[in-house]
């Protein structure tokens, strides 16, 4: 469903969980800073009415929306936070070198996903215009910077319920008490 069919800022209040214990660190590029600023406004206001206390939330600035890979790393690995939303705002000029940064930062993000235990929330806008931009940070389409907020959320959630649900698991292996191994049988935890 492509953008113009959803408002961005439009969410189920019912299906966000309690974020009031989560921290956030939100990178915000320069690049477009017009437009970034009402993406990271509408990300603080949604994590403050999902009760996100504000001096949980520390906010960086890096040049360019290529800049949110090092900047958003440099976050999760030095910041206490429970997710990261990086947001940028790229727009089409002459030459391919709008194809390089798209990719280039979806990449680096996608990679940080994969590498680290914090969630890294993609908020870049990747337009052709600038009224797209404009559309898609506060005007008729609403506001990235709150769906991708939304997402921090859900997806620190998600984060702490694994971790919890980890350490049951474990908790449960280390107190069946010793394995018994016998030979050649199969392996059982004695209860
Ligand atoms: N053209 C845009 C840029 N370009 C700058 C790059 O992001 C980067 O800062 C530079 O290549 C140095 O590494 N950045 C945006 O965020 N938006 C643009 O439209
Ligand atoms: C995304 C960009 O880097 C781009 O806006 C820069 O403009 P140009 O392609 O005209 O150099």
């Amino acid at each position: 469903m492509a953008t113009v069919n959803k408002n961005l800022s439009e969410y189920d209040k019912n299906s966000i969980p309690n974020a009031k214990d989560f921290r956030f660190g939100i990178v915000v590029s320069e690049w477009n800073d017009v437009i970034t600023e009402g993406l990271c406004r509408g990300a603080v206001e949604a994590l403050l009415e999902n009760q996100v206390p504000a001096h949980h939330i520390i906010r960086w600035n890096v040049p360019g929306s290529f800049e949110l890979i090092y900047g958003s790393k440099k976050m999760l690995q030095t910041q206490n936070v429970d997710a990261v939303i990086a947001i940028g705002c790229v727009i089409q000029g002459q030459t391919k070198h709008f194809d390089f940064v798209c990719e280039g930062v979806a990449q680096g993000i996608k990679d940080l996903n994969v590498q680290t235990d914090i969630p890294v929330i993609f908020c870049v806008l990747t337009d052709n215009t600038m009224q797209q931009s404009i559309d898609r940070s506060g005007g008729i389409h609403g506001n990235k910077g709150t769906e991708a907020a939304i997402a921090a959320i859900k997806m620190a959630f998600i984060r702490q319920q694994a971790s919890l649900t980890h350490q049951i698991d474990n908790q449960h292996l280390l107190s069946s008490g010793p394995i018994q191994i016998e030979e050649g049988g199969p392996l059982e935890l004695k209860e």
